[in-house]
């Protein structure tokens, strides 16, 4: 069990569900509900974080219901910073790429820039894009999680993976602008893509990062799924599009000219048979009433 020094809300932690440079996250109950905690390492950086959500706290954004708790975890002598926020349950954009298949690339950039730019129209950039800090949920809802990169407009990123930022691609500066998130969403669906994966990973020599390299990988680009994005990806590349609300518009232009519908949501087991049995009691009731009248 986790009390909190000052707000005495009482967590029972359940597992763990993961850890980073920056901290420990768990998962937790309190009550019925289930939430994730995050224990910082460093108190300067989870103060940082904090801060940054409270600020999102008080948009009106999606992000405003996602900062719960905030206090510190008194044992041994010692206080522990904890947050507490909304947990997501879902799978790393990867593994759900993987699992579900690659027709549903569209639809998570669509999601995912639409979640930048509510981030963005707030003055904030997120920084640190990376496979790891994208949770999807069923159907395609996409979550974004470790907020230690979020920056206030016109600072240098806080936090950053080196091979989604513009600055080791000399493809720009590192400081916080809607291009910097926008170009770091290129190199990430560049990287879904089977193709790309495996040379990513490979360690490059830093006369070899450049923007060209990029563009020509993107012009061997051999998935069906992302062919229609490729426009998209050599734009974000170069930094043209200046806000997220231009790429969200461009993103979603492409998506509709792929003419894919939604993947639809399967019709839930009990929700067929209570479509039935209502069916089938308004014909009985229809028969009732023309006979008990004629
Ligand atoms: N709200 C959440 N809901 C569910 N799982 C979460 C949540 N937040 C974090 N996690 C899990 O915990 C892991 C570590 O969290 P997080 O990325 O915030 O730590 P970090 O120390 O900031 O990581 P990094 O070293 O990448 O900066 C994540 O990869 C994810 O699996």
């Amino acid at each position: 069990m986790v009390k909190g020094k000052w707000n005495e809300n009482l967590y029972r932690v359940e597992r763990s569900l993961g850890e980073g440079e920056n901290g420990k996250v768990y998962l937790v109950k309190k009550g019925s509900a289930f939430f994730a905690m995050k224990l910082g390492f460093d108190p300067v950086d989870h103060q940082s974080e904090v801060n940054v959500l409270k600020q999102l706290t008080k948009s009106d954004s999606p992000f405003n219901r996602f900062l719960i708790d905030v206090d510190d975890y008194h044992s041994g002598g010692k206080d522990y910073p904890f947050y507490v926020m909304k947990y997501i349950k879902g799978l790393k954009i990867t593994d759900f790429v993987q699992v579900k298949g690659e027709k549903w690339l569209g639809l998570l950039g669509l999601h995912l820039l639409k979640k930048l730019t509510y981030l963005h129209a707030n003055g904030f950039v997120f920084g640190d894009i990376k496979m790891e800090n994208i949770l999807v949920s069923d159907y395609g809802a996409v979550e974004l999680i470790d907020f230690g990169g979020v920056t206030q407009k016109g600072r240098a990123v806080k936090q950053f993976t080196e091979i989604y930022d513009r600055g080791y691609w000399g493809a720009g500066t590192r400081i916080a602008d809607e291009a910097y998130d926008v170009f770091a969403f290129a190199i990430l669906f560049m990287q879904l893509s089977d193709h790309a994966h495996d040379w990513f990973s490979r360690h490059l020599l830093p006369q070899n990062r450049t923007l060209d390299l990029l563009k020509e990988k993107l012009q061997q680009e051999p998935n069906n799924e992302l062919q229609v994005y490729v426009p998209f990806l050599r734009k974000a590349l170069d930094g043209e599009f200046t806000s997220s609300i231009q790429a969200y518009a461009a993103w979603k232009a492409l998506f509709y000219k792929r003419g894919k519908p939604f993947p639809s949501k399967p019709v839930k087991g009990n929700t067929l048979v209570w479509i039935q049995a209502g069916f089938i009691a308004s014909v009985v009731l229809f028969i009732s009433v023309w006979y008990f009248y004629s």
